[in-house]
């Protein structure tokens, strides 16, 4: 299909979350730390690009009792979106490239005194071997594309997003010979979003929104993958 040429895109991209996700942020003093909430540490960098607010979000996390795997997995599955998504209104498969790789369409809810956002988007799941002795990470990257059966419409204004998850399992070894359960895991958690809102929006409204936004979905989300595994088998 028309999606060739980004498929060469994702694997760069899904490379360079995965280079940059564990990468101390010592080199890049200007990141601001938003919040610190136990293992949660919310970073952002003010950029603006032809006055428009592009601000790089990146965040850590640890989230106890879930693999690398499962957080990936229900960060990426379109049909559970809405069940943890609360500021997206319409969640549309546009095309299933593989079994790793799906196109997506995404209203979000209107922030006022904006206009109401769309985006488009290719979002690709899979396992990358990170050389350590940590194991493998998962990486769940999404990314802005064109797609013809999507244009642009004038209802909503097209954000352009470029958004990395990649995560680690940790398992603390039990005691010799015994299974590992839930209580000897948990995950690592690197997440990167570039979001481009696709036309001006006041700055303080996209940074407010942001700083309150980014740390709930967090928080949101880490629970809910915690609620929907717990009396599951583990997904490694
Ligand atoms: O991690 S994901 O891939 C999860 C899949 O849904 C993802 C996360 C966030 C966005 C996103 C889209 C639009 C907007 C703005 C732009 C102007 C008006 C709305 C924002 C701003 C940053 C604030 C924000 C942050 C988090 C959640 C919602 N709002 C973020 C898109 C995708």
């Amino acid at each position: 299909g028309g999606l060739v040429p980004y498929l060469a895109e994702l694997e760069r991209k899904v490379s360079e979350h995965h280079r940059l996700a564990f990468q101390s942020k010592d080199g890049e003093s200007d990141w601001q730390l938003l919040l610190e909430e136990g293992e949660m540490k919310v970073y952002r960098r003010e950029v603006e690009e032809d006055g428009i607010v592009v601000d790089p979000l990146k965040a850590q996390n640890v989230v106890k009792g879930v693999t690398a795997h499962e957080i990936c997995h229900y960060f990426w599955d379109v049909d559970i979106r809405m069940e943890w998504e609360t500021t997206v209104e319409i969640v549309k498969l546009v095309e299933k490239i593989s079994d790793d790789t799906v196109v997506v369409y995404q209203t979000h809810k209107r922030m006022w005194p904006t206009m109401q956002r769309d985006s488009l988007f290719v979002s690709s799941i899979r396992q990358v071997d990170t050389g350590d002795d940590e194991g493998p990470s998962w990486v769940v990257c999404n990314f802005s594309v064109d797609h013809p059966s999507l244009p642009v419409s004038n209802k909503c204004v097209r954000v352009k997003l470029n958004i990395g998850l990649v995560c680690q399992t940790l398992v603390t070894p039990p005691a010799d010979g015994q299974p590992i359960t839930r209580d000897d895991l948990s995950c690592k958690i690197a997440y990167a979003a570039y979001v481009n809102p696709g036309g001006w929006v006041p700055a303080s409204v996209l940074r407010t929104l942001a700083k309150r936004e980014y740390p709930r979905f967090l928080r949101k989300f880490s629970a809910y993958v915690q609620g929907k595994t717990k009396d599951k088998p583990i997904m490694f």
